[in-house]
């Protein structure tokens, strides 16, 4: 079973995404956004580390394999993990807008189990974008790029300023952000105007 709500369905004035003009080339590997990223930084031990590259248009592919630590049935991926797969996956789809926008609705179907080992080949793709709205799928295959597919997912994020961070974010985590010129250079290359 599986469908898409109304939330998730671009209004009848959406625009089709445009490829930033600085955004990396295709198949250029996207990198962390942040260090201490559940999903893409190589500091959480136990994290995803999944790895995104540009494709054409506003997409990319990605993949993560699945460790013992993510593991909800014996030997089988968490679903929540999986989700947490998808979502890093839309999420950097913000290296190709130059934006940054935070997940507002995720909605996921999962039609396969995935096995502890297996690694998940993701693609993800802005769909519409509606002035701060930005919609968009991803799909995870399992085992190679034209696997199965064991989940996907559609998705609404919403554009937000530097100040959300700063607003809502644990003071001591964004003062290390601002003392560190490598992570400032990363969100740089997200937003225009930071
Ligand atoms: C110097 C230090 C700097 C540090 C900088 C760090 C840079 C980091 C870089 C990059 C980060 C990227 C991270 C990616 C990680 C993977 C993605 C995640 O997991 S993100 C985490 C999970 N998500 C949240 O935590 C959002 C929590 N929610 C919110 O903050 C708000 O609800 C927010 C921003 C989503 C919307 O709040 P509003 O007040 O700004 O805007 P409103 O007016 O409510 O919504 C705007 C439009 O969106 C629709 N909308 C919002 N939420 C919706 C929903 N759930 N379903 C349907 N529509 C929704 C609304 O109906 C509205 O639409 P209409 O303009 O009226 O047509």
């Amino acid at each position: 079973m599986s469908g898409t709500s109304a939330a998730l369905t671009p209004p009848a004035d959406a625009q089709t995404p445009v490829r930033h003009p600085d955004a990396p080339a295709p198949g250029e590997l996207l990198g962390a956004h942040y260090e201490q990223c559940f999903g893409c930084g190589g500091g959480q031990p136990h994290g995803l580390h999944l790895e995104a590259r540009a494709a054409d248009g506003v997409a990319l592919t990605a993949e993560f394999t699945v460790q013992p630590a993510h593991q909800g049935a014996p030997g089988l991926a968490h679903g929540g993990v999986l989700a947490a797969a998808l979502d890093e996956a839309l999420g950097s789809l913000n290296w190709l807008l130059r934006t940054i926008a935070v997940t507002g609705r995720l909605e996921t179907d999962f039609l396969l189990p995935v096995p502890v080992g297996t690694t998940l080949h993701l693609e993800a793709e802005v769909t519409a974008v509606a002035g701060r709205k930005i919609y968009a799928v991803a799909t995870g295959r399992v085992g190679a790029p034209d696997g199965p597919v064991a989940v996907r997912a559609d998705a609404l994020f919403v554009e937000v300023k530097v100040d959300h961070f700063v607003e809502h974010g644990r003071p001591a985590e964004i003062q290390a952000v601002m003392d560190d010129p490598d992570q400032l250079r990363r969100v740089r290359a997200l937003e225009v105007n930071p």
